[in-house]
């Protein structure tokens, strides 16, 4: 045998959207500059999009990486960069993915290095039952973090108890949703609003939602380990509570402090955006005083890009800078930034805590909800800004968290937090590194 086929095979496939490829080709490059072969799994649709944005050799030519792809099932849209929408693509992955898929596995074990172990995200559960039927073990990345799967875990609690969904669209607004939901011990003063919303209107979309995670829940609770780009000291109650619910559940995040430490250098061409950064923002950055530029970002490319109204072009000329995707990372860890007004994607959340910026939370959907109450109130490393907000208030929040005394504190628990992540993906015995070596043990035990 040569020592190609000896390495472990494991096959890391995400979800189809930006906020899962990120972190999960984070993990794939870590776990193969330890050894193991990898097969990363996008779909076609996708596959395509990084190849745009990052050129078209920028996936070949890696001896243990290599690309795989699926089809999604679904028309090709007609704007080729906008994000795909979550129903019909949450619907094409459980009705349309297990087929394509089982013929990818097949193919694969019928080659010199047959997958060994399969990690795979959270929501993509059909795996699970490939992986049973060809005796391929399973672990789940649920890539969101970990207090939002307690929340919709207890998606089946409160339709049973009635409190959800609303009577009627008057209860969106009538105080209702800021009662307290005690049934979470490690959220004490969670609140129904701070629930992911999918589950507050009957109708067809959030229905369907509403099924789709109740049932990757319960799946979750089938496989043998579950993984997150977390660190334990930040959620270090949420893991007791899910210890007793679901299997063994590890922190090993946050992945871009461990990337840092492990990856080898011959696999930094491989990226994950599937959009072209402009990283001419960073120039920019460069002119502006420490602390002094509020990062804007809501990530939801999902028509053209937005027009903006012509006064505040004017009004922002000279002191702000538009782009329609930049180096994230590299802008979080600038020093001119000072805040960041994020839509609570939990990649954008545990990007700006491991930079030790702070936050102010406008959460759209699904997770975004708890991680902003965490983030909140649990961390104390962000302020909120309600749904029906009017521009003058969102201006006070910017300059409370700019200049004032709340938005000092909120600054100085940003730093401490970043501090803790740093020390969780210390060698050799930070909390995230042990469990990375844990992951890495197991994913080598399988036969
Ligand atoms: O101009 C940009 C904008 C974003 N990013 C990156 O894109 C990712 C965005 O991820 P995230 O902040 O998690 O947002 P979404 O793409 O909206 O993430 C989806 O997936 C997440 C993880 O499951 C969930 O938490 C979100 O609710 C869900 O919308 C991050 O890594 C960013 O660094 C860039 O590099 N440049």
């Amino acid at each position: 045998m040569s020592s190609k086929q000896k390495k472990p095979h494991v096959l890391c496939i995400p979800a189809p959207a930006q906020g899962h490829i990120n972190p999960f080709l984070k993990l794939a490059k870590i776990l193969n500059s330890k050894g193991f072969l990898i097969t990363f799994v996008n779909t076609e649709f996708n596959h395509q999009r990084l190849l745009r944005s990052q050129g078209s050799d920028a996936l070949s030519g890696f001896p243990t990486f290599s690309f795989e792809t699926i089809p999604d099932g679904l028309p090709t849209p007609e704007n080729l960069d906008a994000s795909q929408e979550a129903v019909p693509l949450c619907k094409a992955i459980d009705e349309l993915f297990l087929d394509p898929f089982r013929s990818l596995l097949t193919k694969l074990s019928a080659s010199d290095s047959p997958v060994t172990y399969i990690v795979a995200d959270a929501i993509m559960g059909f795996t699970l039952e490939a992986a049973k039927e060809m005796d391929i073990p399973e672990i789940l990345f649920w890539t969101a973090g970990a207090a939002s799967l307690l929340c919709f875990e207890q998606y089946p609690n409160l339709l049973d108890k009635g409190l959800m969904p609303l009577q009627d669209s008057s209860f969106l607004v009538n105080g209702y949703l800021d009662t307290i939901y005690d049934c979470i011990p490690s959220m004490p003063g969670i609140r129904l609003k701070d629930i992911p919303p999918f589950i507050r209107m009957s109708n067809p979309g959030d229905d369907y939602m509403v099924e789709f995670f109740c049932r990757q829940v319960e799946r979750a609770k089938t496989a043998s380990a579950i993984i997150f780009n977390t660190y334990h000291e930040l959620e270090s109650d949420i893991f007791g509570t899910l210890s007793s619910i679901f299997p063994p559940c590890y922190g090993i995040g946050p992945l871009n402090f461990l990337e840092k430490e492990i990856v080898h250098k011959s696999l930094a061409s491989i990226k994950s955006n599937l959009w072209k950064e402009e990283i001419e923002c960073l120039k920019w950055l460069d002119s502006k005083e420490p602390l002094s530029v509020i990062y804007v970002n809501f990530d939801l490319v999902i028509g053209d890009s937005a027009i903006l109204p012509p006064e505040f072009l004017a009004e922002t000329n000279n002191r702000g800078l538009l782009a329609s995707w930049c180096p994230q990372e590299q802008v979080l860890n600038h020093q001119s930034i000072g805040g960041f007004l994020t839509h609570s994607g939990w990649n954008s959340t545990i990007e700006s805590i491991s930079s030790g910026v702070p936050m102010i939370c406008w959460p759209f959907y699904s997770d975004q909800q708890p991680n902003c109450w965490m983030s909140c109130n649990k961390w104390g490393v962000a302020m909120d800004i309600d749904v029906n907000v009017k521009s003058d208030e969102v201006a006070e929040t910017v300059i409370e968290l700019m200049n004032g005394e709340r938005g000092k504190e909120t600054r100085k628990n940003a730093i401490k937090w970043k501090i803790k992540a740093e020390e969780a993906c210390a060698l050799p015995y930070g909390s995230s590194m042990v469990n990375m070596e844990k992951l890495i043990r197991m994913l080598q035990a399988s036969p």
